[in-house]
């Protein structure tokens, strides 16, 4: 299971691990360390609970966008990928019947 733009995401953040943190915020981010990346997440997952409030759909989305994208981060630099997180999706859509439904389509 997999999705163009979370695999072409999943690439650049392997790729910034080798790049310079001066020109590159993922770079500067894996620099800074495991805190730093749990910091941004945190900051993230509070800036969509407030979108969520003021209930503004561009912002949620811009928000969310930010906070998945902070969490591949997180998951690339523990070694993990989009890839991991979507088969625990499907597995859980398995046991729940959701899979066989989505095949139904209905
Ligand atoms: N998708 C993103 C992306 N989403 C969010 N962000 C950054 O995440 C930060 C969001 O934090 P905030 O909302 O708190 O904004 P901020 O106050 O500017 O952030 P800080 O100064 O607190 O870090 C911003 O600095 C954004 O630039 C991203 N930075 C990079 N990408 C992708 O990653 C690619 C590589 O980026 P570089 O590593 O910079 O080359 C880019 O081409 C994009 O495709």
């Amino acid at each position: 299971m997999s999705d163009p733009i979370l695999d072409e995401l999943a690439r650049m953040l392997e790729a910034r691990k080798q790049a310079e943190p001066d020109g590159s915020y993922v770079a500067g981010l894996y620099a800074k360390g495991l805190d730093a990346i749990l910091k941004k997440i945190g900051e993230e997952a509070t800036e969509t609970v407030m979108a969520a409030k003021d209930g503004v759909p561009d912002k949620i989305v811009y928000e969310v966008a930010d906070l998945w994208f902070h969490t591949l981060v997180l998951l690339a630099h523990q070694g993990l990928g989009p890839d991991h997180v979507l088969a625990e999706l499907a597995r859980r859509m398995g046991t729940s019947g959701l899979v066989e439904k989505a095949r139904r389509g209905n």
